[in-house]
Protein backbone atom coordinates (compact mmCIF):
# COMPACT_ATOMS: atom_id res chain seq x y z
CA UNK A 1 0.00 0.00 0.00
CA UNK A 2 1.56 3.88 -1.02
CA UNK A 3 1.41 6.36 1.41
CA UNK A 4 -1.31 8.92 1.88
CA UNK A 5 -0.29 12.44 -0.13
CA UNK A 6 -3.48 13.87 0.64
CA UNK A 7 -6.27 13.37 2.19
CA UNK A 8 -9.69 15.04 1.97
CA UNK A 9 -12.47 14.83 5.31
CA UNK A 10 -16.06 15.44 5.02
CA UNK A 11 -15.31 18.37 2.34
CA UNK A 12 -18.48 20.01 1.77
CA UNK A 13 -18.43 22.47 -1.16
CA UNK A 14 -21.34 25.58 -1.69
CA UNK A 15 -21.71 27.41 -4.23
CA UNK A 16 -24.21 29.83 -3.35
CA UNK A 17 -27.18 27.29 -2.94
CA UNK A 18 -25.73 24.50 -4.95
CA UNK A 19 -24.68 21.89 -2.46
CA UNK A 20 -21.18 21.05 -5.29
CA UNK A 21 -19.32 18.44 -2.67
CA UNK A 22 -21.03 16.13 -0.66
CA UNK A 23 -19.19 15.03 2.23
CA UNK A 24 -16.45 13.54 0.45
CA UNK A 25 -13.54 11.95 2.27
CA UNK A 26 -10.35 10.60 0.11
CA UNK A 27 -7.11 9.10 0.62
CA UNK A 28 -5.53 10.12 -2.38
CA UNK A 29 -1.84 7.67 -2.79
CA UNK A 30 1.49 9.46 -3.33
CA UNK A 31 3.23 8.63 -6.45
CA UNK A 32 0.15 6.99 -7.91
CA UNK A 33 -2.54 8.32 -10.54
CA UNK A 34 -5.48 9.07 -9.42
CA UNK A 35 -8.54 8.92 -11.86
CA UNK A 36 -11.92 10.62 -10.86
CA UNK A 37 -14.84 9.82 -12.89
CA UNK A 38 -18.53 10.23 -13.02
CA UNK A 39 -21.19 11.87 -14.97
CA UNK A 40 -21.11 15.50 -16.06
CA UNK A 41 -21.32 17.73 -13.07
CA UNK A 42 -21.33 15.26 -10.66
CA UNK A 43 -18.31 17.53 -8.74
CA UNK A 44 -15.14 15.60 -10.19
CA UNK A 45 -13.75 19.35 -11.29
CA UNK A 46 -14.56 20.67 -8.44
CA UNK A 47 -13.50 18.35 -6.24
CA UNK A 48 -9.64 18.46 -7.96
CA UNK A 49 -9.25 22.24 -7.80
CA UNK A 50 -10.18 22.01 -3.90
CA UNK A 51 -6.92 20.57 -3.89
CA UNK A 52 -4.65 23.48 -4.67
CA UNK A 53 -7.24 25.94 -3.61
CA UNK A 54 -8.41 27.13 -6.96
CA UNK A 55 -12.40 27.52 -5.87
CA UNK A 56 -10.91 30.23 -3.37
CA UNK A 57 -11.15 32.50 -6.41
CA UNK A 58 -15.19 31.82 -7.01
CA UNK A 59 -17.25 33.90 -5.70
CA UNK A 60 -19.39 33.01 -3.20
CA UNK A 61 -17.62 29.57 -2.78
CA UNK A 62 -18.39 28.14 0.90
CA UNK A 63 -15.75 25.00 1.91
CA UNK A 64 -16.11 23.19 5.00
CA UNK A 65 -13.78 20.11 6.02
CA UNK A 66 -10.43 19.58 5.44
CA UNK A 67 -7.79 18.41 3.12
CA UNK A 68 -4.27 18.03 3.87
CA UNK A 69 -1.03 17.49 1.97
CA UNK A 70 1.39 15.89 4.13
CA UNK A 71 -0.55 15.94 7.25
CA UNK A 72 -1.13 19.93 6.65
CA UNK A 73 -3.97 21.56 6.67
CA UNK A 74 -4.09 23.40 3.08
CA UNK A 75 -6.85 25.48 4.36
CA UNK A 76 -5.27 26.95 6.98
CA UNK A 77 -5.38 31.06 6.64
CA UNK A 78 -1.37 30.77 7.44
CA UNK A 79 -1.61 29.01 4.09
CA UNK A 80 0.42 30.73 0.84
CA UNK A 81 -1.77 29.71 -1.97
CA UNK A 82 1.13 30.85 -4.68
CA UNK A 83 3.24 28.28 -2.31
CA UNK A 84 0.75 25.51 -2.34
CA UNK A 85 -0.29 26.05 -6.09
CA UNK A 86 4.03 25.90 -6.76
CA UNK A 87 3.78 22.47 -4.84
CA UNK A 88 0.51 21.21 -6.43
CA UNK A 89 0.99 22.06 -10.30
CA UNK A 90 -2.68 22.41 -12.34
CA UNK A 91 -2.78 20.97 -16.02
CA UNK A 92 -6.08 22.47 -17.66
CA UNK A 93 -8.75 21.05 -20.35
CA UNK A 94 -7.84 23.48 -23.37
CA UNK A 95 -3.88 23.69 -23.70
CA UNK A 96 -3.74 27.42 -22.51
CA UNK A 97 0.65 28.48 -23.40
CA UNK A 98 0.97 32.04 -23.02
CA UNK A 99 1.33 34.14 -25.45
CA UNK A 100 5.74 34.19 -25.41
CA UNK A 101 8.01 31.42 -26.18
CA UNK A 102 8.51 27.99 -25.52
CA UNK A 103 11.24 29.01 -23.68
CA UNK A 104 9.78 31.85 -21.96
CA UNK A 105 6.51 29.69 -21.12
CA UNK A 106 8.75 27.18 -19.23
CA UNK A 107 10.81 29.50 -17.68
CA UNK A 108 8.10 31.31 -16.22
CA UNK A 109 7.08 29.67 -12.92
CA UNK A 110 10.85 29.45 -12.13
CA UNK A 111 11.73 33.13 -12.92
CA UNK A 112 8.23 34.43 -10.95
CA UNK A 113 9.82 32.16 -7.87
CA UNK A 114 13.32 33.78 -8.15
CA UNK A 115 15.37 31.97 -10.62
CA UNK A 116 17.31 34.75 -12.69
CA UNK A 117 20.74 32.51 -13.46
CA UNK A 118 20.46 31.79 -17.32
CA UNK A 119 22.35 28.43 -17.21
CA UNK A 120 20.17 27.53 -14.33
CA UNK A 121 16.88 28.19 -16.43
CA UNK A 122 17.93 26.30 -19.78
CA UNK A 123 18.85 23.64 -17.51
CA UNK A 124 15.07 23.90 -16.10
CA UNK A 125 13.70 24.49 -19.66
CA UNK A 126 15.59 21.57 -20.87
CA UNK A 127 14.82 19.06 -18.39
CA UNK A 128 11.36 19.75 -17.49
CA UNK A 129 10.57 20.00 -21.64
CA UNK A 130 12.25 16.57 -21.95
CA UNK A 131 10.00 15.20 -18.51
CA UNK A 132 6.96 16.33 -20.66
CA UNK A 133 8.36 14.28 -23.87
CA UNK A 134 8.83 17.13 -25.57
CA UNK A 135 12.47 18.57 -26.19
CA UNK A 136 12.90 16.48 -29.03
CA UNK A 137 9.98 17.73 -31.20
CA UNK A 138 10.84 21.42 -29.54
CA UNK A 139 14.52 21.98 -29.25
CA UNK A 140 15.17 23.72 -32.47
CA UNK A 141 11.93 26.06 -31.91
CA UNK A 142 12.55 27.40 -27.96
CA UNK A 143 12.70 30.87 -29.62
CA UNK A 144 9.12 30.51 -31.57
CA UNK A 145 5.51 31.10 -29.78
CA UNK A 146 4.32 28.42 -28.26
CA UNK A 147 0.96 29.65 -30.15
CA UNK A 148 2.32 28.44 -33.29
CA UNK A 149 2.54 24.47 -31.95
CA UNK A 150 -0.27 22.11 -32.57
CA UNK A 151 -2.95 21.22 -29.77
CA UNK A 152 -1.01 18.31 -28.39
CA UNK A 153 2.75 19.60 -28.43
CA UNK A 154 0.77 23.20 -26.58
CA UNK A 155 -0.55 20.44 -24.21
CA UNK A 156 2.43 18.74 -23.18
CA UNK A 157 4.03 22.45 -23.25
CA UNK A 158 1.72 23.47 -20.52
CA UNK A 159 2.82 19.72 -18.65
CA UNK A 160 6.64 20.99 -19.09
CA UNK A 161 5.24 24.45 -17.66
CA UNK A 162 3.66 22.78 -14.67
CA UNK A 163 6.42 20.70 -13.96
CA UNK A 164 9.34 23.46 -14.18
CA UNK A 165 8.68 24.89 -10.58
CA UNK A 166 9.07 21.01 -9.12
CA UNK A 167 5.87 19.82 -7.90
CA UNK A 168 5.02 17.20 -6.24
CA UNK A 169 1.58 17.04 -7.08
CA UNK A 170 0.14 17.44 -10.92
CA UNK A 171 -3.77 18.00 -11.44
CA UNK A 172 -4.87 17.33 -14.41
CA UNK A 173 -8.44 18.21 -16.20
CA UNK A 174 -9.57 16.13 -18.87
CA UNK A 175 -6.09 16.87 -20.19
CA UNK A 176 -7.42 15.51 -23.22
CA UNK A 177 -10.57 16.26 -24.35
CA UNK A 178 -9.41 18.58 -27.04
CA UNK A 179 -6.51 16.79 -28.43
CA UNK A 180 -6.60 14.13 -31.39
CA UNK A 181 -6.23 10.39 -30.58
CA UNK A 182 -2.17 10.31 -31.46
CA UNK A 183 -1.48 13.47 -29.13
CA UNK A 184 -3.67 11.59 -26.63
CA UNK A 185 -1.91 8.69 -26.54
CA UNK A 186 1.22 10.41 -25.96
CA UNK A 187 0.19 12.22 -22.71
CA UNK A 188 -1.18 8.78 -21.57
CA UNK A 189 2.16 7.46 -22.04
CA UNK A 190 3.66 10.18 -20.32
CA UNK A 191 1.59 9.87 -17.17
CA UNK A 192 2.74 6.56 -16.98
CA UNK A 193 6.36 8.22 -16.83
CA UNK A 194 5.20 10.84 -14.12
CA UNK A 195 3.61 8.42 -11.86
CA UNK A 196 7.23 7.59 -10.85
CA UNK A 197 8.47 11.24 -9.45
CA UNK A 198 4.88 13.02 -8.82
CA UNK A 199 1.43 11.96 -7.37
CA UNK A 200 -1.59 12.44 -10.55
CA UNK A 201 -4.86 13.06 -9.76
CA UNK A 202 -6.54 13.79 -13.37
CA UNK A 203 -10.56 13.56 -14.21
CA UNK A 204 -11.67 11.97 -17.21
CA UNK A 205 -14.74 11.29 -19.05
CA UNK A 206 -13.23 8.51 -20.77
CA UNK A 207 -13.48 5.31 -18.55
CA UNK A 208 -11.30 3.37 -20.75
CA UNK A 209 -8.48 6.37 -20.35
CA UNK A 210 -9.37 5.73 -16.80
CA UNK A 211 -8.80 2.16 -16.97
CA UNK A 212 -5.75 2.33 -18.96
CA UNK A 213 -3.97 4.93 -17.17
CA UNK A 214 -4.76 4.84 -13.76
CA UNK A 215 -3.87 2.79 -10.36
CA UNK A 216 -6.85 4.38 -8.15
CA UNK A 217 -10.27 5.64 -9.27
CA UNK A 218 -12.70 7.57 -7.93
CA UNK A 219 -16.45 7.69 -8.56
CA UNK A 220 -18.22 10.56 -8.01
CA UNK A 221 -22.22 10.83 -8.61
CA UNK A 222 -24.41 14.13 -7.88
CA UNK A 223 -21.63 15.69 -5.78
CA UNK A 224 -21.07 12.51 -3.74
CA UNK A 225 -18.10 10.05 -4.01
CA UNK A 226 -19.83 6.90 -4.44
CA UNK A 227 -16.56 4.55 -4.37
CA UNK A 228 -13.29 4.97 -4.26
CA UNK A 229 -10.04 1.69 -5.20
CA UNK A 230 -7.79 0.48 -7.03
CA UNK A 231 -8.96 0.72 -10.33
CA UNK A 232 -9.08 -2.86 -10.67
CA UNK A 233 -11.09 -2.97 -8.49
CA UNK A 234 -14.11 -0.56 -9.46
CA UNK A 235 -13.62 -1.78 -13.36
CA UNK A 236 -13.67 -5.03 -12.23
CA UNK A 237 -15.26 -5.85 -8.91
CA UNK A 238 -17.29 -2.97 -8.25
CA UNK A 239 -19.34 -2.98 -4.82
CA UNK A 240 -22.14 -0.09 -5.28
CA UNK A 241 -24.03 -1.00 -7.62
CA UNK A 242 -24.43 2.54 -8.96
CA UNK A 243 -21.00 2.40 -9.91
CA UNK A 244 -21.40 -0.87 -11.82
CA UNK A 245 -24.10 1.10 -13.30
CA UNK A 246 -21.71 3.53 -14.91
CA UNK A 247 -18.97 1.88 -15.97
CA UNK A 248 -21.50 -0.85 -17.82
CA UNK A 249 -22.59 1.81 -19.22
CA UNK A 250 -25.86 2.30 -17.92
CA UNK A 251 -26.53 5.75 -17.51
CA UNK A 252 -24.23 8.90 -17.84
N1 LIG B 1 -17.69 28.34 -10.86
C1 LIG B 1 -18.88 27.79 -10.58
N2 LIG B 1 -19.88 28.55 -10.10
C2 LIG B 1 -21.09 28.00 -9.80
N3 LIG B 1 -21.37 26.70 -9.95
C3 LIG B 1 -20.41 25.90 -10.42
C4 LIG B 1 -19.11 26.39 -10.76
N4 LIG B 1 -18.37 25.35 -11.21
C5 LIG B 1 -19.15 24.27 -11.16
N5 LIG B 1 -20.39 24.58 -10.69
C6 LIG B 1 -21.50 23.63 -10.45
O1 LIG B 1 -21.04 22.61 -9.57
C7 LIG B 1 -21.51 21.33 -9.98
C8 LIG B 1 -20.34 20.41 -10.24
O2 LIG B 1 -19.61 20.88 -11.36
P1 LIG B 1 -18.19 20.29 -11.82
O3 LIG B 1 -17.69 21.16 -12.92
O4 LIG B 1 -17.34 20.11 -10.63
O5 LIG B 1 -18.63 18.87 -12.35
P2 LIG B 1 -17.84 17.86 -13.28
O6 LIG B 1 -18.16 16.52 -12.73
O7 LIG B 1 -16.41 18.22 -13.35
O8 LIG B 1 -18.55 18.07 -14.65
P3 LIG B 1 -18.01 17.95 -16.15
O9 LIG B 1 -17.65 16.51 -16.30
O10 LIG B 1 -19.18 18.35 -16.98
O11 LIG B 1 -16.84 18.89 -16.27
C9 LIG B 1 -22.39 21.57 -11.19
O12 LIG B 1 -23.72 21.68 -10.73
C10 LIG B 1 -21.89 22.91 -11.72
O13 LIG B 1 -22.92 23.59 -12.37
Amino acid sequence: MLANKITAEKLNLYYGENHALKSVSMNIREKAVTALIGPSGCGKSTFLKTLNRMNDLVPGVRIEGKVTLDGEDIYDPAVDTTLLRKKVGMVFQQPNPFPMSVYDNVAYGPRIHGIKNKAKLDEIVEKSLRSAAIFDELKDRLKKSALGLSGGQQQRLCIARALAVEPEVLLMDEPTSALDPISTLKIEDLMAELRNDYTVVIVTHNMQQAARISDYTAFFLVGEMVEFGTTDDIFARPKDKRTEDYITGRFG
